[in-house]
């Protein structure tokens, strides 16, 4: 049984129909990557999958129960876990109590504080700064270790390259080797179409609130997923 299942989802707002006829499939431990246009849909299809929004139409299932409508707080509770664009850190607080921060919807799990200063342990000497001391990379990453923290069994990332040099999107992109496993699936919105495909085991492309190009990363022509892109 898949871990996340969309099954022809809608999102409206308003009166303006932002994604329509929705559906994806993704299994425990493997990389989603979500690609398409600015206004695709794609962030209003991660806020359904969040309970930030609920469809008007269609089902969400998630760990074998259907959470279609369940508000943000139930489903974060179950286990699904967002860094948000923007990566949204507390500036007042330290690196250290950022990442704390993620322990408080935290489920029972293997993530720990040392955990996370494992996987990216330039934080761990950084614990004690204020995180607006951090580079965007570093920011990044504490984003990330707690979202962890929470132990979730599905990782939402919302465009993590965003203002980041090549280099340090790289490393990233790394950790989640570590990061995936039996017990995590990420969902990735990564407007880099290249590097989208070769961090991911499937992708699912928008366009106009559609799915236009679906299937697995490796059997995808890069012309292809650019040509469903674009809509040509
Ligand atoms: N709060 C909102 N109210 C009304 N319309 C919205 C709202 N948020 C998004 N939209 C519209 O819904 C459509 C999908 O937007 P969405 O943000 O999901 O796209 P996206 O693929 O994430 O794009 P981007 O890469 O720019 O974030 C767009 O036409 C957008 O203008």
């Amino acid at each position: 049984m898949p871990l996340l299942e969309v099954d022809h989802v809608d999102v409206f707002y308003g009166d303006f129909q932002a994604i329509s006829g929705v559906s994806l499939s993704l299994a425990a431990g493997k990389v989603l990557a979500l690609i398409g246009a600015n206004g695709a849909g794609k962030t209003t299809l991660l806020r359904a999958v969040t309970g930030l929004l609920a469809p008007r139409a269609g089902r969400i299932r998630f760990d074998g129960g259907d959470v279609t409508g369940l508000p943000a707080e139930a489903l974060a509770r179950r286990g699904i876990a967002m860094v948000p664009e923007g990566r949204m850190l507390f500036p007042s607080l330290t690196v250290q109590e950022n990442l704390q921060m993620g322990t408080l919807t935290r489920r029972r799990g293997a993530w720990t504080l040392d955990a996370v200063y494992d996987v990216f342990p330039a934080l761990k000497d950084l614990r004690q700064r204020n995180a607006m001391q951090l580079s965007g990379g570093q920011q990044q990453m504490v984003a990330i270790g707690r979202a962890l923290l929470g132990n979730p069994r599905l990782l939402i990332c919302d465009e993590l390259s965003l203002g980041l040099a090549p280099l340090v999107v790289e490393e990233i992109y790394r950790t989640f080797e570590r990061i995936r496993g039996a017990d995590l699936s990420i969902v990735l919105v990564e407007q880099d179409v290249a590097r989208a495909r070769a961090v991911s085991d499937q992708v699912t492309c928008l366009l106009k609130g559609q799915v236009t190009l679906q299937g697995a990363s490796q059997a995808i022509e890069l012309s292809q997923v650019t040509a469903a892109y674009f809509g040509e």
